[in-house]
């Protein structure tokens, strides 16, 4: 046949379908074989429907018959180069991800759908070989032309939008261009995340600083801890490791939890770099503008690259450095789909592009912990507050058999009143938003559950709702109780819009500022809200967990934990773990500039030994502990876990499916001390939206044991015909939930 004797172009493609394998297409027909290059965009017809999917391989033979030709290229970008396309693979691999579904997980939606990337092309000016030779003290008869000279020759090209924004008008543009020093480049720009800000002064470093940035090796990849404690400086190291990438002609990527992309975090960052091309890339971003930075950040662009757990996966052309801020943040592991750990990846991304990445916290994740002190990771310490700032002492109050009001004691509700008067800012820390998490019928005990959960409605009471938190189911708030209308019913427990009202009737001459999800709703909220305290008034500060990350309000001297048993109680063994994260995070925002700070923290259990060891010997020692207790119980990160997990409508369905994979594991590999398995057990909250839910837990003593065997299982489970049961797998699963 003529086509075995002609050399035949066959295109393997990742096709985002829930299948663990690629697809071989043939070129779309008219169009030259030579234009198309791995990671460009096709489109493809599948079962049906027209796809957009990435071309990984060009190869000659395949194992298939009757392919079809591709439909055409979307553009001709190549949009993930090799390192980004190798990096994708390894994600593939080690979570057991279908190579299609993580792809489309890497774009953003508007580049998912099938948007060229020229729809956002902009000009940018940049110099000329001529230009480049010039001094910064050229042209000083042309004030303005220098000036933008100079910005060009110290912080590279720059986009005709960000060009306005300094402040640099067309007619020294042109003559420069009229020269011959400056030129004209077509790419995608970034819109600015803030307006331009002016340049912050720089502090001066001090010791621990210095020596966090001598130890680290710009030129090669290296892996670090920075264990730092509150408010000792970080973000200061952050920045000019930055500025050394920066002033190398690289690209630095700086990842930051859901909720710590403040502007107060993006305003650290615009007002050191101000002529800088910044791409800021979280969920509060509309399509376009998301499309928009992450082109720049793949076209190479953008100098920063700011984002939150999914920027791990942008293509980035001339990366430099990888740092991870918070890493021990539970938002850095994606809960559904493609199920990473965008920490993990950072690391693996270093590794791939020979940069150093650099992770820190206050509170460490015993993961990243666990790493350091096996001497795998770089340890790094700073351990004083920078500045002359004191660390913050700490109190227990006990609630036990004490008349609390409204969950608060007298004492502390007294602390509070003289932290205000004294014209300081007090914060309280709830962990629950909503009036109460329980509404109940004092005569004959009907509780107010959610239809499609295992859980209780939160009662809101200035929206007069009641919400379930797992699925957003809501009812009007009801006066009698349904079942025997009886008119007395009780809201049980507490939670932040409660705590409000009380702080609100005993402290209102002073603002009383919640911050949780239901008040910071929109994206610029939480700045607004927050701007009283900013600016220094005497104000009290009540919120969730948003409250407790990253923010550095120096009149803070106050700070309440109303409730830190939570946490040592809980079925999940992370608990521990992530309650003295907290609570560490919490008890930082306290005493962060000249004046002292104080942490009054509530508990019902004073004597628990956990606590006292946080409180006594701070998170370093608390987690140190919490890691040997991991060690006894071979559990993560000590050991690799991860667990299979299945929902279903009908839970015998799910049940039985978890219990067929465990004997379809168990014969391949039988449990052993190296392997073990547990369950199918219920998870924590067991049914969530009208699924039920369970999971398959197996842990070993080493990665390599349980990633071929996840493969098999996973194989395996691609075979189930139950369409109305979902199932996943989840390495390193972080939640049992
Ligand atoms: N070398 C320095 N000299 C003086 N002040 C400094 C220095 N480095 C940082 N600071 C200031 O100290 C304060 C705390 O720093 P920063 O917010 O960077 O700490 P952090 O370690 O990131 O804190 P956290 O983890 O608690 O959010 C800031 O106001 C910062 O400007
Ligand atoms: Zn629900």
């Amino acid at each position: 046949m003529q086509e075995s004797v002609q050399q035949r172009v066959i295109l393997r493609l990742a096709v985002p379908v829930p299948l663990r394998r690629l697809f071989d297409y043939l070129p779309p027909e008219g169009l030259s074989p030579e234009l198309l290059q791995p990671g460009q965009r096709l489109w493809v017809p599948f079962a049906g429907r027209k796809l957009v999917a990435v071309l990984l391989e060009i190869v000659q033979e395949s194992p298939h018959t009757g392919l079809k030709p591709a439909l055409g290229l979307v553009d001709s970008q190549v949009l993930f180069g090799h390192d980004s396309r190798k990096l994708l693979a390894w994600i593939a691999d080690y979570y057991q991800a279908p190579l299609g579904e993580v792809y489309a997980t890497a774009l953003p939606v508007a580049l998912r759908k099938g948007k060229p990337a020229d729809h956002w092309a902009e000009q940018w000016l940049q110099l000329t070989i001529e230009g480049k030779g010039l001094p910064e003290s050229a042209l000083a008869r042309a004030p303005k032309q220098q000036a933008l000279l100079q910005v060009l020759l110290r912080d590279g090209k720059q986009s005709r939008t960000h060009l306005k924004t300094l402040g640099h008008n067309p007619t020294a543009i042109r003559a420069l261009q009229d020269r011959g020093l400056v030129e004209w480049e077509s790419g995608p720009t970034v819109p600015s995340p803030l307006p331009a800000a002016e340049r912050a002064p720089v502090p001066e470093l001090n010791s621990e600083q210095q020596q966090v940035l001598e130890a680290i090796d710009g030129s090669c990849f290296s892996a670090s801890l920075l264990e730092g404690t509150t408010g000792s400086g970080k973000t200061e190291v952050y920045l000019r490791l930055i500025q050394q990438v920066l002033d190398s002609g690289r690209q630095a990527l700086l990842l930051v939890p859901e909720i710590g992309l403040t502007p107060q975090t993006l305003r650290r960052i615009t007002s050191r770099f101000p002529t800088r091309s910044i791409a800021a890339l979280h969920s509060g971003l509309a399509d376009g503008e998301r499309a928009q930075s992450w082109l720049a950040a793949a076209g190479g662009q953008a100098d920063i690259v700011i984002g939150t757990r999914s920027v791990i996966m942008t293509p980035l052309p001339r990366l430099g450095v990888v740092i991870v801020d918070e890493e021990h943040d539970a938002s850095f592991k994606q809960q559904d789909g493609v199920r990473y750990s965008a920490r993990d990846l950072a690391v693996v991304l270093g590794r791939n592009a020979n940069v150093p990445v650099l992770l820190g916290s206050a509170t460490p994740s015993l993961e990243t912990l666990h790493n350091a002190l096996s001497g795998r990771y770089q340890h790094l310490r700073m351990r004083h507050r920078a500045g002359d700032a004191k660390p913050p002492q700490i109190h227990v109050v006990p609630t036990l058999r004490e008349p609390l009001e409204e969950g608060f004691s007298p004492q502390v509700l007294r602390h509070i009143g003289d932290t205000l008067m004294r014209g300081e800012q007090a914060l309280v820390f709830i962990n629950r938003r909503g009036f109460a998490p329980a509404l109940s019928c004092d005569d004959c005990g009907w509780l107010a559950d959610c239809p499609h959960c295992s859980s209780k409605l939160t009662m809101h009471r200035r929206q007069r709702q009641l919400r379930c938190h797992h699925c957003d189911y809501r009812r009007p708030l009801v006066d009698s109780c349904p079942q025997c209308h009886s008119h007395s019913i009780s809201a049980l427990g507490g939670g932040t819009e409660r705590s409000e009202e009380l702080l609100a009737r005993r402290f209102g001459e002073y603002p009383v500022i919640r911050v949780d999800r239901d008040t910071t709703a929109s994206k610029q909220a939480l700045d607004k809200l927050l701007a009283p305290a900013r600016e220094g008034k005497p104000c009290l500060l009540l919120g969730t967990q948003m409250l407790a990350k990253g923010h550095h309000l120096p009149r803070v001297t106050l700070v309440v934990i109303q409730d830190a048993d939570g946490g040592l109680f809980s079925a999940d063994f992370r608990a521990p773990e992530r309650t003295g994260q907290l609570l560490e995070q919490v008890a930082g925002r306290a005493g962060r500039g000249s004046l002292s700070g104080r942490v009054l923290v509530q508990s019902r259990f004073p004597e628990h030994p956990l606590l006292q060891l946080l409180l006594e010997k701070g998170y370093g020692a608390f987690a140190r502990q919490l890691l040997r207790d991991r060690a006894v119980a071979q559990l993560p990160p000590v050991n690799a876990m991860a667990l299979l997990r299945a929902e279903c409508e009908e839970p015998r369905w799910a049940e039985e499916f978890l219990h067929n994979a465990r004997l379809f594991m168990q014969s391949l590999v039988p449990p052993s001390p190296q392997i073990q398995y547990l369950g199918p057990v219920p998870a924590l909250l067991e049914r969530k939206s009208g699924r039920f839910r369970f999971y398959l837990q197996v842990t070993a003593q080493s990665r390599a044991q349980l990633q071929p065997l996840l493969a098999r299982v996973c194989a395996w489970a691609e075979g189930n015909k139950n369409r109305r049961l979902r199932w996943a797998v989840d390495m390193d699963a972080q939640e049992l939930s």
